[in-house]
């Protein structure tokens, strides 16, 4: 396991409402294409705003191995000297990602075809996930892949001499299988094509297209088709990165489930292949506004501001919904518990392998907690027990899964017994300031040890 070091143990009570500003770090899938299209582009990008999660660490680590020159030049301020599509070296040693699905799975698609080998490993719960989703595809353009049993990390991957490009429908709503094969394309001479039936998140194509690729995204009735023109000149940007909206989702659901809470996250980017949560939130009955909407670096950007909700309902979440909100079903579901009613959550096979099987990690811990959850294998329900109806009191694993740990925590402040995680250690990977953030609003979360 790398990485962690030792357990954090951390509880969370019942405490005052929840009140202030809250400025959540910058967004995750962003920071890390900064890093990789700024590796592969020529001269220099210059990036604000990036999330300094462990995450994003990895990967700017990663891009230095592969012949970038990548330097901090501030807190959140970075400068990528790229080395050019198809400029990536050898590295020396293995490629650590840490926790990050997104990490390893996007710079395996940047690296896969040139004639470079590269060997990548991660932590426990990365070396769990499934990797083949990503090296199917790879292997059209002549990549070689050697995992363990699975497709599992560690595993060397073997860039293409001599790429072909590819036309690929992937066969599970992924954005980061999408990104791989795109990244992969732009070293490849032609056309590549990936068509996706759902759509996911769509910054790599935004991105590519900001940093000087040739892209157009067609919808058509066999879903998005998505076209790269191989080879192109990536040119360094200056890049803003935008709040979190998948961060922002704690302090505004902590805030829906305390008493008397009023808490406004600025600066939010709503871009529609993100925003899921926060339309399901609303058609909940929570008192969620979006103040001074606007638009930023072409995406719609407002405040959110969250009010303690205590009349919420339980409704089923629309399954084609589900990739607009794939990472905040679990904080999701604990406001479900504080809602009237059943709220179903139907189409989320997904969430079984993320850094953990996230259906089960939230089931185990709600039951817990003294909540009702049904689950299949792609579906989840939670039986809502009412505003100030959660009981808690239990202590509940995070299984090397920052947004279970967060979620929990949430949990904790509006439950009548106080939530303990096991091990608070990876919220660091993707939200280092959650707990500064939380207090400053007012919460009650500790080092359980401390
Ligand atoms: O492309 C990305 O930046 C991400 C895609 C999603 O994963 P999948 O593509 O596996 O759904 C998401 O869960 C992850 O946190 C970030
Ligand atoms: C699923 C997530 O990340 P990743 O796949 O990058 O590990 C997440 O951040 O919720």
């Amino acid at each position: 396991m790398s990485g962690h070091g030792q357990p954090v143990p951390m509880v969370a009570r019942k405490g005052a409402a929840l009140v202030g500003t809250a400025v959540v770090p910058g967004d995750k899938s962003i920071s890390h294409r900064s890093l990789i299209l700024g590796a592969l582009s020529i001269g220099e990008t210059h990036v604000t705003g990036l999330l300094e999660g462990q995450d994003v660490l990895d990967t700017a680590k990663a891009m230095r191995a592969f012949g970038a020159g990548v330097e901090r030049l501030g807190e959140g301020e970075w400068r990528i000297e790229g080395v050019g599509v198809g400029g990536f070296a050898e590295p020396e040693g293995v490629i650590d990602c840490g926790n990050s699905g997104t990490g390893v799975r996007l710079i395996m698609g940047s690296m896969a075809t040139s004639p470079i080998v590269a060997t990548f490993t991660g932590d426990a719960s990365l070396n769990g996930r499934p990797m083949a989703r990503v090296t199917d595809p790879l292997a059209l353009f002549g990549t070689r892949a050697l995992g363990r049993r699975g497709g599992r990390l560690p595993m060397t991957i073997q860039g293409a001499e001599d790429p072909v490009p590819v036309r690929y429908a992937t066969p599970v709503p992924s954005a980061q299988v999408k990104s791989a094969v795109l990244l992969a394309g732009l070293n490849a001479p032609g056309e590549t094509v990936v068509i996706e039936r759902e759509a996911t998140r769509d910054h790599s194509e935004r991105m590519l297209a900001g940093f000087g690729a040739s892209l157009t995204t067609e919808v058509t009735p066999e879903g998005r088709v998505i076209t790269l023109k191989g080879q192109p000149e990536l040119r360094g940007q200056s890049v803003a990165v935008p709040c979190d909206p998948s961060s922002a989702a704690f302090p505004v659901c902590a805030a829906l489930i305390v008493p008397g809470s009023d808490v406004l996250v600025p600066n939010i980017g709503l871009n529609p292949t993100r925003a899921g949560l926060y339309q399901t939130l609303r058609d909940m009955g929570a008192d969620l506004t979006y103040e001074n909407p606007r638009e930023e670096g072409g995406e719609p950007v407002a405040d959110l501001r969250a009010r303690y909700s205590p009349a919420m309902k339980g409704i089923e979440v629309p399954p084609e919904r589900a990739a607009s909100m794939i990472d905040e079903y679990p904080v999701l579901s604990v406001v479900a518990a504080f809602a009237e009613g059943r709220t179903e959550m139907p189409g989320v096979r997904e969430l079984r392998v993320k850094e953990s099987d996230r259906i089960d990690a939230m089931a185990t811990g709600l039951r817990a907690c003294g909540v009702t959850v049904d689950e299949g294998e792609d579906w989840w329900a939670v039986e809502g027990l009412g505003a100030g109806g959660v009981p808690g009191g239990a202590t509940v694993e995070s299984r090397l899964d920052h947004r279970i740990a967060m979620s929990f925590l949430c949990m904790g402040l509006g439950s009548a017994q106080p939530v303990r995680v096991d091990d608070g250690g990876p919220i660091a990977t993707s939200f280092p300031v959650f707990e500064g953030l939380m207090a400053a609003l007012g919460a009650r979360i500790d080092r359980a040890n401390a």
